[in-house]
């Protein structure tokens, strides 16, 4: 089964709030919430991916970011290990790049079931906080 590395960042502003995308409609997860990122290619470390991809999906050059944790799961067809970064510092202000649809949510309001299911223990530990 094909096993994808993927960066992630959790993107936080100073009122505690999290910027969230939806999915296309023709993606795998189609549809759910995400926090934005991508797959990390072969050439790259998992800081430079999240770089790379917060500035195509968001616009925004990230100036700090944090590791966080990881999260491995295995879907029907693929197996992702995430690398989640907390994002907290940026240029810019990230909207939907690529089209598609975003919003702010407040930390302790974030919903495990709009996410992928990869996402479930990293959203627990969000509302932990
Ligand atoms: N970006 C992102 N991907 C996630 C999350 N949770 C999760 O399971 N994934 C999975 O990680 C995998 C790769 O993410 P992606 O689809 O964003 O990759 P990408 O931007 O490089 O996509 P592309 O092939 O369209 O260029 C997908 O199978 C996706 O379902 C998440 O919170 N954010
Ligand atoms: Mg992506």
């Amino acid at each position: 089964m094909k096993h994808l590395q993927v960066a992630v960042g959790i993107i936080r502003n100073a009122s505690k709030e999290i910027f969230l995308a939806q999915r296309s409609a023709s993606s795998h997860m189609a549809n759910m919430w995400e926090f934005p990122g991508g797959k990390i290619e072969a050439d790259e470390t998992a800081a430079q991916a999240l770089n790379r991809e917060l500035l195509e999906e968001t616009g925004i050059e990230v100036t700090n970011a944090v590791p966080f944790d990881t999260a491995d799961h295995t879907y029907q067809d693929v197996r992702v290990t995430l690398h989640f970064f907390i994002v907290e510092g940026w240029n810019g202000e990230p909207y939907g790049r690529e089209g598609q649809p975003m919003r702010w949510v407040p930390q302790a309001e974030l919903v495990a079931d709009e996410f992928p299911p990869a996402n479930s223990p990293i959203v627990a530990r969000l509302l932990a906080e």
